[in-house]
């Protein structure tokens, strides 16, 4: 990495982040096309941190994609599914873990976030979420007759109950390495907030 590339992550901001983080799992809640599966992932390598996505869990164990599963069983299942794959991702760890966007909505799986690690929301204005949901299906939740209204009403019920992350970074039209940044920055201010408030 060229170290005048003003995206680039140093080190120390990494181990700084890690170190702040402790035995605790890091968990990425926010709508869909936050970016919480792509950050994560780049988040959990700057951390040396297993990375695991939960609709990627859901669909791994049920052997279904998340749209078959909606289809099949309905919402209501599908979300009693989530709650008890994020309920068992969440027994060990650290880890770092993306959470579907509607997992932290549920009370009893928001409890469980709060209860074990650092809830980070990836909060994105509604004309970035609709550019990148709208380049690939698999969202159940947008086959409306107007999906782009669907998102933004969905904002309006949800952003107060994301709010309630420990930390929100912005999920911005930028390279993804300084969302990553970001990220790190704020888990290592975080943990200075805790010894300084
Ligand atoms: N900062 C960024 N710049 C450009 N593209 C991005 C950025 N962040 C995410 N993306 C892209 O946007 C798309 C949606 O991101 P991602 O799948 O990570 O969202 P998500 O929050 O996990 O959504 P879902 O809740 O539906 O799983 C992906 O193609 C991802 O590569
Ligand atoms: O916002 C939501 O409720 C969802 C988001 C996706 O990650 C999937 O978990 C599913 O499509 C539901
Ligand atoms: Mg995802």
């Amino acid at each position: 990495m060229n170290s005048s590339d003003p995206t680039a992550i140093s080190k120390p901001l990494g181990e700084r982040a890690r170190a702040a983080l402790g035995g605790r799992n890091l968990v990425f809640v926010g709508l869909m096309g936050a970016g919480k599966s792509a950050i994560g992932r780049m988040v959990a390598q700057e951390l040396g941190l297993p990375f695991v996505d939960s609709d990627h869990e859901i669909e791994r164990v049920s052997r279904m994609t998340i749209t078959e599963l909606f289809t099949a069983y309905g919402e209501a299942e599908f979300r009693a599914l989530e709650t008890r794959v994020i309920e068992r991702l969440l027994q060990t760890g650290p880890r770092v873990v993306s959470t579907g966007g509607g997992a932290f909505i549920n009370p009893n799986t928001r409890q469980q976030i709060k209860g074990s690690g650092l809830s980070i929301w990836l909060r994105a204005e509604l004309d970035v979420l609709w550019d990148r949901v709208s380049r690939r299906d698999g969202r159940p939740l947008l086959k409306t007759v107007n999906p782009k209204e669907t998102l933004e009403n969905l904002m309006k019920e949800r952003y107060p109950i994301y709010a309630e992350a420990d930390l929100t970074v912005q999920s911005r039209d930028v390279r993804k390495d300084a969302i990553v940044r970001d990220v790190l920055t704020a888990i290592a201010g975080f943990a200075n907030e805790e010894q300084d408030p």
